[in-house]
């Protein structure tokens, strides 16, 4: 998403990355039903970094959640001004990731179904992948102040609850979104993105630390971000 994803604040929690909107539900989201509480981390994960990972962790955890399936988009329209890598790069990095977590897994429905991506069509193909579910869709505080210029995104909500979490460098608060709909979460504070790990790499800087170290050797022996 360009300049606006670059962390901005230092790498412990500022203004920027506490819970700032009342309004919002804080907490732990909808009561629980019984159901599987399955969480959906959404991303074009190019690469996938530790702030994805942590995130997930600390979500699954606070919402006892079953297990939180990775979704790598096939193609982010909202990111149609840059190039993206390969899809099967991308996927192929999230599972490096996050092999070793039995909470963990990937899915492939946004890439295998083609075209552009929309989280309404993700959470449609997980409701049906998934009866007797309820979905937790996990956004960082940037893409969910995008949320409205979603797809269908009035409908988003009757299919999954929202969580919000903090990132640095990003202002959290509900933009809108209709009253139970979303849950705001502070995350411990990585101020990691894609976007620098792709500048780095170009730069011949190391990236050890920031991405998991399967997903390091994955880069380079893909020679992914060189020419960039
Ligand atoms: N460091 C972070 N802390 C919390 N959430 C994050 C962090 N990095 C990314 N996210 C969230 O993870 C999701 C997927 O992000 P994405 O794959 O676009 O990574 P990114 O680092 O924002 O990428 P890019 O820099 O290429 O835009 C988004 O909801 C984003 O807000
Ligand atoms: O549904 C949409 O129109 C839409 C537009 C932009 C982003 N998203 C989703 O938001 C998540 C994070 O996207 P990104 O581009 O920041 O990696 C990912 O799951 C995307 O499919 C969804």
């Amino acid at each position: 998403m360009g300049e606006q994803d670059m962390p901005t604040g230092p790498a412990h929690a500022t203004a920027d990355g506490t819970v700032q909107d009342p309004g919002a539900r804080p907490g732990h989201g909808p009561a629980r039903t019984g159901k599987r509480r399955l969480g959906v981390m959404g991303g074009t994960f190019d690469p996938v970094h530790h702030g994805h990972l942590v995130a997930a962790s600390e979500v699954a955890t606070q919402f006892q959640l079953d297990e939180v399936v990775f979704v790598p988009t096939g193609e982010p329209w909202q990111k149609s001004h840059r190039t993206v890598s390969p899809a099967e790069d991308r996927y192929l990095m999230t599972v490096i990731a996050t092999a070793e977590n039995p909470q963990f897994s990937v899915s492939r429905i946004d890439i295998d179904r083609g075209g552009p991506t929309y989280t309404v069509d993700t959470l449609r193909d997980l409701r049906a992948l998934n009866p007797d579910t309820d979905l937790f869709f996990i956004t960082g505080a940037d893409a969910l102040g995008q949320i409205l210029t979603w797809r269908d995104s009035e409908e988003l909500f009757s299919l999954a609850h929202f969580i919000g979490v903090t990132r640095p460098g990003h202002h959290l608060a509900d933009p809108g979104l209709p009253e139970g709909g979303v849950s705001l979460v502070e995350v411990p504070a990585l101020a990691i993105s894609s976007t620098d790990c792709r500048a780095r790499v170009a730069k011949g800087d190391p990236i050890w630390y920031m991405v998991p170290d399967g997903v390091v050797r994955y880069i380079d022996k893909r020679e992914l971000y060189r020419g960039e």
